[in-house]
C-alpha cells in the first residue's frame, strides 16, 4: 500500500474536477486528481454532447419531413439508424478524445486511478493501492441515473441515457419514463428518428417548467408530435424476453392499453455520487439525502459540529444546479478556497440560466416564480408579462410558430427578474435575458435596446411591452404594435 500526502485532493476527473484541478494549480503544485472510472467526463461521454448529436440528426429528419410546409417536397425520407448512431458515436468520440488529450497536461504523478473513499476526514483510500492524506479535499464525483422500483420488471430491457449512446442502430420502439430534461431531449429525438415513442410522467411536470401557462403550451405542442402523458397511470410492466409489455391508461380516451416496446428508458432523475464515498468518515453534516451540507457561494462543507470543513463539494455531486457551466465555475471556486483555507471567499455566481434542447426549446432565466414569490413576499411584488409565439412574425416565416414566454419583473423598481421560455431557438433569447438580468436592467431599459426586423427577438419586445404595461410603467398592449412592423 502506497502512503502519500498532498495539499489538495480532487475526487473525480469530470468537468468540475478538471476545472478544480486547473484552478488549484494556480495556488499549489501539489494537487492530486483521482478518477474511479474512464476519463472523458459525463458531458462528453454520455451527457451534453452525444445527446445534442442525436438531437441534430433528429432535427435533420424533421426539417426534411416538414419541408412540404414550404412547398418543397422531399420524397422517401429514410432514417438509416446505423448511420445515425455511427455519426453520434464518431463525433462523441472526438469530443471525448479532446478531453483525453487535455488530460495529458496533467502530469502522471498528479493523477491517481481508483475509487476514493474517506477513511478519516483528511485521509482517503484509493482502491486498495494508495492511502492519501490531504490538507483539503474537493468532492467532484458527479451523479448517476436513478429510477423507481416500478421499472425494475423491465429487466435487462431497462436502460438509461448511457446505454442509448452505445446503440449500433436505432430500435423500433422505446417507452420513456420521466418527461424531465433528459427524457424530453432524448424522447423527442428518438420519435423524430422514427422510433415509436411513448412518454410517461408523474404529477404533470414537463421539463423544468413552473409556469402553468408555459407548461400547458408545452403539453399541447409536444403531444402534436409524440405521445406524452405527464401524469400517467401505468398499471403493469412485464418483461417478455426481447421486449417489455406496458399496460397503461391512455390519456384523453381513458382506455386501458397494453403495448410492447423494445426498451424502457429511465429518465427519472439523477442521484449524487456521494453514497459510495464512506462519507460518514468525513465527519460532515449531511442532509436527508446523505449529501454534505455546504455553502453554495464558497462550496465549503459544514462539519458535523457545525464548524467549517476542509472539504468542498462541486458540480453534480452537490445537486444544487446540475449543469455543465455551473460544474465548471463551482470547481474553480471550490479549488480556490481549498487552497486558501484561512481565507475562504465567496465566489461570483452568474444568474441562473438553463436551456432544454427540444423543439420548441425551453429555457429558464433567473429564479423560478415560486422562489421569487418566496423572496419577494408574495405575488403582489411581482408583475408577469407574456407572449405567444403562435403568430410571431419570424417564427411564422420559419414555420416554427409554437410556444409561449412568461416574463417577470418587480413592481415599483421595474427591475427584470426572470423568465420561462418555450419557443423556437429560445437559447438565444434566454442569453439576452440572462445578460440583462446580470446587468440588473429594468424592463424599460430593455425595451430601449435595438430590435432588428424581422427577428424572433421582436417577440421578446412584445412580451416586455406586456410586462411593462402590467408594471404600470408603459401603455397597455391592447392590439398589435402598428409602428413595429409585422414582427411582434
Ligand atoms: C444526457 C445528459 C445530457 C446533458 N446535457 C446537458 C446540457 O446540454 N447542458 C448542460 O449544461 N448540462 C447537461 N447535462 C449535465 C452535465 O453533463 C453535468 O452537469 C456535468 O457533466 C457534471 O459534471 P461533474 O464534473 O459534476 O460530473 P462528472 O462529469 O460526472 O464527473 C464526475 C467524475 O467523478 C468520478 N467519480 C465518481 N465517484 C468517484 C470516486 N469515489 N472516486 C473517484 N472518482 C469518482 C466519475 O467516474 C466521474 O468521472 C447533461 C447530463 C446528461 C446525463
Ligand atoms: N439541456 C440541458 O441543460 C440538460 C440536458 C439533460 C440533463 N441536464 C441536467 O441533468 C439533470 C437531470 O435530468 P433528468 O431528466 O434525469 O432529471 P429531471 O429532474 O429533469 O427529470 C426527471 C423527471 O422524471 C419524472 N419522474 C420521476 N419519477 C417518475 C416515475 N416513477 N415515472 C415517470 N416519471 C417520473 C419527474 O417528474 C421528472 O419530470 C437535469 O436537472 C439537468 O440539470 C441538463
Amino acid at each position: 500500500m502506497q502512503q502519500r500526502h498532498t495539499d489538495i485532493a480532487v475526487l473525480g476527473a469530470g468537468s468540475a474536477g478538471l476545472s478544480a484541478w486547473h484552478a488549484a494549480k494556480k495556488h499549489t503544485n501539489d494537487v492530486v486528481l483521482i478518477e474511479a472510472g474512464d476519463y472523458g467526463t459525463t458531458c462528453a461521454r454520455v451527457g451534453c454532447m452525444p445527446s445534442k448529436l442525436l438531437i441534430a440528426a433528429a432535427e435533420a429528419a424533421q426539417r426534411a419531413r416538414s419541408a412540404s410546409t414550404f412547398g418543397v417536397n422531399v420524397s422517401a425520407i429514410e432514417v438509416d439508424g446505423k448511420a445515425v448512431m455511427a455519426r453520434v458515436k464518431n463525433e462523441r468520440d472526438r469530443f471525448v478524445g479532446n478531453v483525453l488529450n487535455s488530460m495529458k497536461r496533467i502530469p502522471e504523478s498528479q493523477r491517481l486511478r481508483g475509487h476514493a473513499r474517506f477513511v478519516q476526514p483528511h485521509t482517503l483510500q484509493i482502491d486498495d493501492h494508495t492511502q492519501l492524506t490531504a490538507n483539503a479535499i474537493v468532492i467532484a464525483t458527479g451523479s448517476r441515473p436513478t429510477w423507481p422500483g416500478m421499472l425494475e420488471p423491465a429487466g435487462d430491457r431497462l436502460i438509461v441515457n448511457d446505454d442509448v449512446f452505445e446503440w449500433d442502430t436505432l430500435p423500433e420502439s422505446v417507452a420513456v419514463f420521466g418527461p424531465g430534461v433528459i427524457g424530453l431531449e432524448l424522447g423527442q429525438a428518438l420519435s423524430r428518428l422514427g422510433v415509436r415513442t411513448r412518454m410517461f410522467g408523474v404529477g404533470g411536470a414537463i421539463g423544468p417548467l413552473q409556469s402553468e401557462k408555459v407548461r400547458q403550451t408545452a403539453d399541447e405542442v409536444f403531444n402534436r408530435e409524440f405521445y406524452l402523458d405527464a401524469d400517467a397511470e401505468v398499471k403493469h410492466i412485464e418483461y417478455q424476453g426481447d421486449s417489455v409489455a406496458i399496460t397503461f391508461i391512455e390519456r384523453d380516451s381513458g382506455r386501458e392499453l397494453t403495448e410492447t416496446f423494445d426498451y424502457v428508458l429511465a429518465a427519472t432523475g439523477r442521484r449524487p455520487n456521494v453514497d459510495q464515498l464512506d462519507i460518514e468518515n468525513a465527519e460532515l453534516a449531511l442532509n436527508e439525502r446523505g449529501v454534505p451540507n455546504f455553502n453554495r457561494f464558497t462550496l465549503q462543507c459544514v462539519n458535523a459540529d457545525n464548524s467549517e470543513s476542509h472539504i468542498f463539494i462541486a458540480g453534480d455531486a452537490n445537486q444544487a444546479v446540475p449543469l455543465l457551466h455551473e460544474a465548471i465555475i463551482e470547481g474553480q471556486i471550490a479549488a480556490r478556497n481549498a487552497a486558501n483555507l484561512e481565507n475562504v471567499q465567496v465566489g461570483r455566481r452568474n444568474v441562473p440560466l438553463s436551456v432544454v434542447f427540444t423543439e420548441p426549446q425551453m429555457a429558464m432565466v433567473g429564479e423560478n416564480r415560486a422562489t421569487l414569490e418566496a423572496r419577494y413576499g408574495g405575488c403582489d411584488c411581482i408583475a408577469e408579462g407574456g407572449m405567444s409565439f403562435d403568430d410571431q412574425g419570424r417564427a411564422t416565416v420559419m414555420g416554427e410558430n409554437h410556444g409561449y414566454m412568461a416574463l417577470f419583473a418587480e413592481h415599483g423598481s421595474g427591475q427584470f427578474l426572470g423568465a420561462e421560455l418555450l419557443g423556437p431557438r429560445v437559447e438565444h433569447i434566454a442569453h439576452l435575458l440572462a445578460w440583462a438580468l446580470e446587468q440588473k436592467l429594468t424592463v424599460s431599459e430593455m425595451l430601449a435596446m435595438p430590435f432588428y426586423h424581422p427577428v424572433l427577438e421582436e417577440g421578446l419586445r412584445t412580451g416586455l411591452r406586456d410586462l411593462n404595461a402590467n408594471l404600470k410603467q408603459g401603455p397597455a398592449v391592447s392590439e398589435r404594435c402598428m409602428e413595429c412592423g409585422p414582427g411582434d
